[in-house]
């Protein structure tokens, strides 16, 4: 008997606040542990001590509900046997009070709380929930014996629209290399495109990849939408790939040929430091626009943003983030190392 009930599944529960403490049991194939709310772990009832360890968050920004719904449909098909688990799985439903009100955040943006950020906005509810979620991840990672592998993957959409549509991205590896079949198995996602990111930040992936070495990557896979309004067909490639990920059953990888992959890095934010801060690109402009060279990018006070060289390109713009936080990256192409 499932503890969702009368909630139809893990995500409605979830949404209707049915979390009740922490609760333990079993399938006829699974060994399911509640551990807070939205997160649920999983294991084969046979589980072997050397698993590979996988966390799959969404929801971290409560309006980016299409993943949400990928990884919650994969639950329920595990839950219902219809598919094997062949790793220990964690899946965390990250902001549940921005999910119920279909914001990005309430208080703060939680994907600016983690590695000890949540302390600075001690009054915000995605400080205590990234504490919690960081705990979480660390027992779970932790655990997992040397040799297995540790993935973790940061389900998004964005706010905007963008050239390319699905896009992955490293956060700094504080240099440990890049691995090419990180980068294979996105492709099998039908994710080529990658941003590289160049400095520690306070981002639920960078905290995974920092302190327990996972491989862990920030998927950017459409446009946000409320729930409902996603046209889930757009999401086939990665509800294939994480099917086949977390059923043992992902199929042999191509070679890596670099030829396959647009890769860019970050070269530096544009950091909104005060309320006189203005964007020059507007609201029509998607992610990976191209900034021709001399183009102001943005205004705040004396500073000024200047594209260079040509070949920059604009991710994430948004002048409505708070002061201090980053309205923009400004990136640029390059090779893998
Ligand atoms: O569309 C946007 O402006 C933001 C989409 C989003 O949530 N992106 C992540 C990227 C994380 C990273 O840079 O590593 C974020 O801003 O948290
Ligand atoms: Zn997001």
């Amino acid at each position: 008997m499932t503890p969702f009930a009368p909630a139809r599944d893990f995500l409605h529960a979830t949404l209707e606040g049915r979390f009740a403490g922490p609760r333990q049991w079993q399938t006829a194939t699974l060994s399911l542990q509640w551990l807070a709310e939205g997160v649920l772990a999983l294991a084969p009832l046979d589980a072997a001590d050397a698993l590979d360890h996988v966390l799959l968050s969404t929801g971290i920004h409560g309006n980016e509900t299409a993943p949400i719904e990928v990884v919650n449909s994969i639950v329920n098909d595990l839950l219902a046997g219809a598919m094997p688990l062949r790793c220990r799985l964690l899946v965390m439903l990250g902001n549940p009070v921005a999910m119920r009100s279909g914001a990005r955040f309430t208080d703060y943006d939680m994907n600016r709380l983690f590695n000890g950020a949540h302390i600075s906005q001690p009054q915000a509810q995605e400080a205590r929930r990234a504490a919690e979620l960081e705990q979480l991840a660390a027992d779970f990672f932790r655990a997992a014996p040397a040799g297995v592998q540790r993935l973790h993957y940061d389900l998004h959409t964005a706010i905007r629209g963008s050239v390319f549509e699905k896009f992955a991205i490293y956060p700094y590896t504080d240099g440990r290399p890049h691995k090419r079949e990180q980068l294979l198995w996105l492709e099998s996602a039908d994710v080529s495109t990658l941003l590289l990111h160049s400095k520690p930040a306070a981002t639920f992936s960078y905290y995974t990849s920092h302190h327990f070495h996972a491989d862990a990557l920030t998927l950017e896979l459409g446009k946000a939408r409320p729930f409902g309004d996603n046209d889930l067909a757009r999401f086939a490639g990665i509800d294939r790939a994480l099917r086949h990920l977390v059923s043992g059953s992902t199929p042999p990888l191509p070679a890596y040929d670099a030829s396959r992959f647009a890769v860019f890095h970050a070269k530096y934010d544009l950091v909104k430091h005060s309320e006189q801060f203005k964007l020059h690109l507007a609201d029509s402009v998607e992610n990976f626009t191209a900034l021709p060279h001399g183009m102001t990018i943005a205004e705040d006070g004396d500073i000024r943003y200047v594209a260079d060289g040509g070949e920059e390109r604009i991710l994430f713009p948004n002048p409505k983030v708070g002061v201090g936080l980053r309205a923009g990256i400004v990136i640029s192409p390059c090779q893998l190392d």
